[in-house]
């Protein structure tokens, strides 16, 4: 069979079903199989159940991401912290590319994911829409040149399914505006305000987050002066965007020297 062969873990999650879907629709790469966790219900059915296509795809889901990455080139993860956690070391054990876009990693995750890629191709990135990794671009830049007189505040609304606060999305769009004004995101990040906060500090980045509805993603960040408020934002509006997103990167990772890539190197906006 052609094709670079994709395996998807968390198959049948919100995610998981549309990147069967997006797979199956795009020309130069085939799926390879999908998995999740064992006990699930989806394991044991036909791929072609969750990526809504007419006809069986002929591969059940399986449960032993090992057997997965074997028979992959590479694979995509949207799932938990601690699962892409797992599924970094075995793309490391097994030498294979891996694409994460899971969200809520803590810094001793993210450094497990840093220790896979010192063996194997790797995109991880909170959010893989190319207007996101346009607005972060956009961010970092209109934080450089506005300073400290214009108060950044990032404001997200996500569905109520949502189990991470603020989005990771959210807190990259408040990395890139530390970067572009120079300073550490822990230095100056205010996640979340309530009771006797105070006036606002000079230079704060803060991040509110909202929960309701099927909301699929909306970000906004407002730089608000004296006089003026810049306002750049982004609303999803369908998660194949995300699905075209992370295909492109297991497209484009497959094959790659190893190392940790985000979606600026694959749709090179560097
Ligand atoms: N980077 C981006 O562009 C985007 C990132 N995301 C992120 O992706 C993640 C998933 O989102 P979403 O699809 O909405 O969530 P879902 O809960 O719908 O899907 C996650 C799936 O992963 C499964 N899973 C959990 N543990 C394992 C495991 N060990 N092995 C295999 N499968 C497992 C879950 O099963 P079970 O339900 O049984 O736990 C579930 O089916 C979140 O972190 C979200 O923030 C979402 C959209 C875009
Ligand atoms: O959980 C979601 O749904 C989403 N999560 C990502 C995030 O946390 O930023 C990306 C997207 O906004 C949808």
């Amino acid at each position: 069979m052609s094709g670079i062969a994709i395996g998807v873990v968390g198959c049948a999650g919100r995610m998981g079903r549309m990147l069967l879907a997006t797979i199956a629709a795009t020309d130069g790469c085939r799926v390879a199989g999908g998995t999740e966790a064992p006990g699930n219900e989806a394991v044991g059915q036909d791929l072609g159940r969750f990526a809504g296509t007419t006809d069986p795809l002929g591969i059940l889901v399986g449960d032993d991401p090992a057997a997965l990455f074997d028979a992959a080139d590479v694979v995509i993860d949207f799932t938990r912290p601690k699962a892409t956690v797992t599924h970094a070391r075995l793309a490391a054990a097994r030498g294979k590319a891996l694409v994460t876009g899971t969200t809520g990693l803590d810094a001793g995750d993210e450094a497990m994911l840093r220790e896979a890629a010192r063996c194997v191709p790797m995109v991880y990135a909170p959010n893989m829409s190319l207007g996101v990794t346009l607005l972060m671009h956009l961010v970092e830049q209109a934080a450089a040149r506005l300073g400290p007189d214009y108060d950044i505040e990032i404001v997200e609304m996500h569905h109520r399914h949502k189990i991470d606060a603020p989005s990771g999305t959210a807190l990259g769009l408040a990395r890139a505006a530390a970067r572009g004004r120079d300073v550490s995101l822990d230095d100056v990040a205010d996640r979340g305000r309530d009771g006797d906060t105070g006036p606002r500090r000079r230079g704060a980045i803060g991040m509110a987050a909202l929960r309701g509805g099927d909301v699929i993603g909306d970000h906004q960040v407002i730089f608000a002066a004296d006089g003026e408020r810049l306002e750049l934002g982004h609303r999803a509006s369908s998660r194949e965007t995300f699905a075209r997103g992370a295909v492109t990167a297991a497209i484009w990772v497959a094959g790659r020297a190893p190392g940790l890539y985000d979606m600026r190197d694959v749709l090179d906006l560097r």
